[in-house]
């Protein structure tokens, strides 16, 4: 995941390969609350792992359920419809986050289970109504108080025993502001199912394809709910929650969207055509796979089976849409993105609920599509996007409002024909249902010119931890070149090579696939930390030998080309800016006087317990500087568009800062 306080997306030129998606959110919260209350085990496979699915282990395991993995998936020993009594009468706090799927189903679960709790999330969750169910519930004699303002959460719920439940009559809820509201009852009420009960929908349900998923999951745990229209719902007497012992999970279709969205918009790259996704297919439970209708209607080819999805780019531009997106109010904010290469203003109509999500999606996406250029209108149930003309694109800046969907759709605006980069702010949100959200889509992404910044200089500058936490501020890869010749010559030491010209051939292949990541300090060859093996007196010797040997200094320049992959790279050593990337849109020339440098290095030698004096290190410094300056093959010399960077008195926040302030003045971003 990218904890970054933004990335910044260089323009995409094209997409192919195969993605395989994390679990649905909504089957997972849904199967993991029943799988609680239902007794026994259940063993769940391919469950999501985001926020809002922690914050539901979370609230499980302090209810008393057995959650313990079973190889990569999760097995739940539920609670057979009660409490343990070890939770006696004392108040449980359970923090829900952002989970609507999490703060409602269980505010009429833990209504229904007897016992003291308070329910809270983020400042947001506590701007999202919940009235609608609350009042569901306290209609049944359900005791619910809110803590903060009357219809949102926080909520303290108190327990009351099912003899004073008003079973009898219909209970009568709200369908109109979230579908999440039935979805509750219908999950809870089989707790108190000693006879039928009937829900009754007032107002025109929004949403309707996530009851069927209800429905559907009820289902498999045993429970087959009546369902008369979208306005009354059974739930037969006697009805019990009983677990299908193992279940599987499918993948997003909501976060399929955006990558059914990105076959629709990108071109191929290396002879490859077209974004394969697995996981999930056109016989999905989910409503939102119904995205595919709409992304077909804009032109979108698309083949599927039981549990995949292939799609082509076809019409080109997409063709505008005009849609009653009801029925899949999470994807159709991808439509959104989508509407800026079609042919003509697209119109999504009927998405009042928007506006009660993570953020106000309609206000949120008509200020980010703004700033991209584009002409939209919004009113409180619709949002009218115009195409971008390729002239009127501009570099934004993308505000995503702690919301993951605004943060991922918006990935898609990098593949504007105009080239221009987009940065997304608070990359992090995707943590809500895709944590690896932008690493998915650099697995299959490709861009005309990934960035590079390189920071060259002496030894003993500190060019290492200057551009490490460069690389960690702005979420790029790190090439610590300097290290290639002695991680090379240990790999060819392990394989069994002489580091000699006879073994040349060999070695070289070895260094052009070395399996290599620097990251927190450490190198790391095919996983394993061989930070301190490197260092070794042996591994100098090595270092120096295989570095003689030309097929090895060439193979090792491809591996240093293939460091630069999205979304950037930032590069150090001796030869960065005037050989290995000569196109760096920045190059920084790191330098500090000789008497700073040893004093460093002497610092780092005590530490490690070497004894050593200053001036032998400051006169070794020195020899090393004119060696290196005046060495033939890649002499260390700024190169001539490098800036000049003199740390010998500055701070290493400070330097840090510099270069930063340096990338943002050659990125074309206004502030957001
Ligand atoms: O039940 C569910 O799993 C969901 C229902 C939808 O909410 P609304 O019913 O509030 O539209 C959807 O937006 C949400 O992401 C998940
Ligand atoms: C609306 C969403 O989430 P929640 O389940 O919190 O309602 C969403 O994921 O787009």
């Amino acid at each position: 995941m990218f904890s970054t306080a933004f990335l910044d997306l260089p323009p995409l030129a094209g997409a192919a390969g195969t993605v395989r998606l994390p679990g649905s959110k909504s089957i997972s919260n849904r199967v993991l609350l029943l799988a609680a209350l239902a007794s026994g085990t259940t063993t769940i496979h391919d469950l999501l792992d985001s926020d809002d699915t922690r914050v539901m282990l979370g609230a499980l395991r302090a209810l008393g359920c057995g959650i313990e993995p079973a190889g990569s998936s999760l097995r739940i020993t539920g609670l057979g419809g009660q409490l343990p009594p070890s939770l006696g009468t004392t108040l449980l706090p359970l923090f829900l986050g952002n989970a609507g799927t999490a703060m409602r189903p269980l505010t009429a679960a833990l209504s229904l289970l007897g016992g003291e709790f308070e329910l809270s999330g983020v400042p947001r969750m506590h701007e999202r109504p919940i009235g609608d169910l609350v009042d569901a519930l306290t209609q049944l004699g359900c005791r619910i108080d809110y803590l903060g303002n009357p219809g949102y959460p926080p909520l303290r719920i108190h327990p009351v025993s099912h003899d004073e439940l008003a079973l009898g009559a219909p209970i009568r809820v709200r369908g109109d502001v979230s579908s999440q509201f039935l979805t509750a009852l219908l999950l809870a009420l089989p707790l108190a199912a000693a006879n039928d009960i009937v829900i009754e929908v007032v107002g025109e349900l929004i949403s309707k394809p996530y009851i069927e998923i209800t429905l559907n999951l009820l289902a498999r745990f045993g429970i087959t709910v009546r369902r008369d229209g979208w306005e009354r719902f059974t739930i037969p007497a006697g009805s019990r929650y009983s677990s299908p012992g193992e279940i599987h999970v499918e993948a997003d279709a909501s976060s399929a969207s955006y990558f059914i969205a990105l076959g629709a918009i990108a071109t191929g790259v290396s002879g490859q055509d077209g974004i394969r996704i697995e996981g999930v297919g056109a016989a999905s439970i989910q409503g939102d796979i119904r995205f595919i209708d709409a992304a077909k209607q804009m032109g979108a080819l698309v083949d599927s089976g039981p549990n995949w999805l292939e799609i082509r780019r076809g019409a080109w531009p997409l063709k505008a849409i005009d849609l009653d997106a009801n029925h899949i109010p999470d994807a159709a904010m991808t439509l959104a993105v989508m509407a800026l290469y079609a042919d003509g203003p697209s119109l999504l109509r009927n998405i009042a609920s928007w506006r009660v999500k993570e953020t106000d999606r309609i206000d949120a996406m008509a200020n980010e599509l703004q700033k991209l250029g584009a002409t939209v209108e919004a009113g409180p149930d619709f949002i009218r996007i115009h195409p971008l003309p390729v002239a009127d694109w501009l570099p934004a800046s993308i505000r995503t409002y702690d919301d993951h969907r605004v943060a991922m759709c918006f990935s898609l605006a990098a593949f504007n024909p105009a080239g221009v980069p987009v940065r997304i702010l608070e990359p992090h949100c995707v943590a809500k249902t895709f944590p690896d959200y932008f690493e998915t889509l650099f697995s299959v992404a490709e861009a005309s010119e990934v960035p590079v910044i390189c920071i060259d200089g002496p030894t003993a500058s500190g060019k290492g931890t200057l551009a490490a936490e460069v690389a960690r501020l702005l979420g790029y890869h790190y090439l610590d070149s300097g290290s290639l010749y002695r991680v090379t010559g240990l790999a060819a030491r392990r394989a069994g090579l002489e580091a000699n010209a006879a073994n040349e051939a060999q070695i070289a292949a070895l260094a052009a696939a070395l399996p290599l990541q620097f990251t927190e300090g450490k190198v790391l060859l095919a996983g394993e930390d061989v930070s301190d093996d490197i260092r070794t007196e042996a591994a100098g010797m090595d270092a120096s030998r295989v570095s003689a040997l030309p097929a090895v200094r060439e193979a090792l320049q491809d591996l240093q080309h293939r460091f630069r992959r999205l979304p950037g790279l930032v590069a150090d050593g001796r030869d960065m800016g005037t050989v290995i990337f000569p196109d760096a849109a920045l190059k920084v020339f790191l330098t500090a006087g000789a008497a700073q440098r040893a004093e460093r290095r002497h610092k780092q030698l005590i530490s490690k317990g070497i004894s050593t004096t200053l001036d032998s290190l400051r006169s070794d410094l020195e020899a090393r500087d004119a060696r290196d300056s005046s060495r033939s093959v890649a002499p260390l010399k700024p190169a001539q568009d490098a800036r000049h960077l003199d740390n010998s008195q500055l701070s290493i926040e400070h330097s840090i800062d510099t270069v930063l302030n340096w990338w943002q003045q050659v990125q074309p971003f206004k502030s957001a």
